[in-house]
């Protein structure tokens, strides 16, 4: 991945952060996962090494979705956290054609993968102007949020079979934690939807427990999680969720709503 850090040129005017990921390559060839292969859990309190904006307007996306007229866009508007291999972001680009997505996945291969796989598809897809709308980026979802996305700006984000970080001294690493909610819905729209899905009973409660006690979110009662026509795809879209059905594994999915704080001023 190639990347740019925001600062001056020696003529004095600011360069915008870019993180180039999907827009230029010659080979059209899908990637392999074997040449992606990086241990599975990394450390998403430790520092690491990453390019960020100081601020959402900082942020360069042209490089991302190289082809959409950025100018006449709402912006990325769909988030899925610890995208792993990318799999839901490549059923729903054509199910939203219109909707800038991202993936956000800390492990550098996997990113890696992710791009790689985004920039075939809109090779092999060319003519149809396909998957213009999915990007990647290399970040720490529990560090750099509201440095991507501006207060508002996030209708749907994803958290898809996330690490379960079982021992009781790792849970400060869970994804979802009530400190996190907040930034999380700090970035996201009034109505916003939160998806979760996880094969871990345990981490389900965790889950259901944090979104549930936070005032700014509130679960969707089941006739409406039944008409999204997401949730079908939270069970199988991804690696790690085909993984669970090839083992028989139970899947425990929910959605919540971004309510509006009846306190504060929005
Ligand atoms: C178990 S995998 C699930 C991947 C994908 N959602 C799926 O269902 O196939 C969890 C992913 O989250 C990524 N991850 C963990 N912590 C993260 C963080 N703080 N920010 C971004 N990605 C993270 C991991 O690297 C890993 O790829």
């Amino acid at each position: 991945m190639d990347t740019e850090e925001h600062g001056s040129d020696s003529d004095g005017s600011e360069h915008k952060l870019s993180l180039t990921s999907t827009a230029t390559t010659d080979s059209v060839a899908l990637p392999q996962k074997r040449f992606y292969r990086q241990r599975a859990h990394s450390n998403p309190i430790a520092d690491h090494c990453f390019e960020y904006p100081s601020d959402p307007l900082s942020m360069d996306w042209s490089a991302h979705y190289p082809t959409v007229d950025l100018g006449d866009s709402r912006g990325v508007e769909f988030a899925d956290i610890g995208c792993g291999y990318g799999g839901l972001l490549i059923q729903l680009s054509p199910m939203f054609p219109k909707t800038l997505m991202l993936g956000i996945e800390i492990r550098v291969k996997v990113c890696d993968f992710v791009c790689d796989r985004i920039r075939a598809l809109r090779q092999q897809n060319g003519g149809a102007n396909a998957y213009q709308n999915i990007s990647c980026l290399r970040s720490n979802a529990m560090k750099y949020m509201p440095n991507l996305f501006s207060k508002g700006q996030l209708t749907k984000m994803f958290f898809l079979f996330p690490d379960p970080h079982f021992k009781r001294q790792k849970h400060k690493w869970r994804i979802i934690s009530q400190q996190l909610l907040s930034e999380y819905a700090y970035c996201m729209a009034i109505d916003g939807r939160v998806y979760i899905a996880t094969d871990v009973q345990q981490l389900y409660d965790w889950m259901t427990d944090h979104l549930t006690r936070h005032p700014l979110f509130e679960c969707l009662d089941e006739s409406e999680r039944d008409s999204d026509p997401i949730v079908p795809k939270l069970f199988d879209a991804t690696e790690e969720g085909q993984k669970v059905t090839r083992n028989g594994g139970q899947k425990f999915v929910a959605v919540y709503r971004r309510v509006a704080d009846s306190f504060v001023n929005q």
